[in-house]
């Protein structure tokens, strides 16, 4: 059998999403697109996925019967609405990191997904998928160096669009750590606190960077991550995991070490997309077998929740220099 997907904004990612599942992946197709710009919508298909409908909205596109399943790719601020109707359909979505741009938001899917009864939604942390970090987590599980104490992480880009802007380090961009490394450690965060380092030259558009922030742990783990978007030198995401008994490093993305011009070394990437592919793969390739299956297997709602939740902590400890409680609802059964 063969999903057939609804892709929800033809942007950057939406366009390397639709060319994994038109094609590249086992098991699915793209049969409608849609954009709110509708251009932008129109040329995506003609090049990426010939024959797909090109729908004026969203809401036509969750609601069109030759699409089984949504993926929302669109701006973050759209996610509540489409992630909202694709629930009311009945129909399973996949949403780009953030679930939705506050807690309140987030909260109001997770309890849409409960009362429709099963479990529709997926969230974008495709980190989960990446090779990595699933190494790090077997190290970490095997008990290898002991019990975790401390991490120390580096969220770094070359630079950054001319509309990232005010809080997006953490809401944008250190989103990926708070899910990623609590899924690590297999722990989750208590409190936040951002400490602001001087601001580069590079910064634009009164953007604070680069900034440190500390997450505790329920059990004590202190993890501190460098978030620096516009560091030049490149796409550069750094994890040491200090256990009791060694340390583990998440390792580099694999390139071909060379000797050239007075310099031995390896290239370092320039852009996520390339940084993380096989992960974007591999995560859909699950999307799509649990999808037809009738299962989520990957982050869900309670974890695009639980990111948001966390996220706002960070927003106010950058805010006020203090440190922020962390306080989730408890969580439901229907997410164990
Ligand atoms: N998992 C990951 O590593 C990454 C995730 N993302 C996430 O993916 C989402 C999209 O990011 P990009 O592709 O980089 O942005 P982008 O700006 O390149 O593309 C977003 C597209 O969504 C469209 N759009 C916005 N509002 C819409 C609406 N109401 N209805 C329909 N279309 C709408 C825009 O016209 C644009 O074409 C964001 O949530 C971002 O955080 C982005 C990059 C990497
Ligand atoms: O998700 C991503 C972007 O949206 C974000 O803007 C970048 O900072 C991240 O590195 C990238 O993974």
């Amino acid at each position: 059998m063969t999903l057939r997907i609804g892709v929800i904004g033809t942007g950057a990612i939406g366009q390397e999403h639709i060319a994994r599942l038109h094609g590249k992946l086992v098991g699915s197709t793209v049969t409608a697109v849609n954009d709110i710009n509708p251009e932008g919508a129109r040329a995506a298909a003609e090049k990426l996925c010939p024959g797909a409908s090109v729908h004026e909205s969203g809401q036509a596109l969750i609601d069109d019967p030759n699409v089984d399943a949504v993926v929302v790719a669109s701006w973050g601020p759209s996610h509540e609405e489409f992630v909202l109707a694709a629930i009311a359909a009945g129909k399973p979505v996949f949403c780009e990191k953030p679930l939705a741009t506050t807690a309140e938001a987030c909260q109001r899917i997770v309890e849409a997904e409960i009362a429709g009864g099963r479990p529709l939604v997926q969230v974008g942390f495709m980190r989960r998928y990446d090779a990595g970090y699933r190494m790090l987590k077997e190290i970490v599980a095997s008990g290898q160096i002991g019990e975790p104490l401390l991490l120390h992480c580096a969220h770094r880009n070359p630079s950054v669009p001319a509309h990232y802007v005010g809080d997006m380090g953490i809401t944008d961009t250190f989103i990926h750590e708070i899910d990623v490394l609590r899924w690590l450690v297999n722990d989750d965060y208590v409190s936040a606190q951002v400490i602001q380092g001087k601001r580069s030259r590079h910064a634009l558009n009164g953007l604070d960077d680069p900034y440190i922030v500390v997450l505790k742990t329920k059990s004590g783990v202190v993890i501190d991550t460098e978030i620096f978007v516009n560091c030049q030198f490149g796409y550069d995401i750094q994890c040491q995991i200090v256990g009791e008994d060694g340390t583990a490093n998440l390792p580099e993305p694999a390139t071909v070490p060379m000797r050239k011009n007075q310099i031995a070394g390896q290239a370092i990437m320039m852009d996520w997309k390339l940084r993380f592919i096989d992960s974007y793969d591999v995560e859909f390739q699950d999307w799509v077998n649990a999808t037809l299956a009738g299962r989520v297997d990957g982050p869900t709602a309670w974890d695009g929740y639980f990111a948001a939740v966390t996220s706002d902590a960070c927003v106010e400890a950058k805010r006020t220099g203090q440190i922020v409680p962390i306080e989730t609802r408890a969580k439901p059964a229907f997410y164990n």
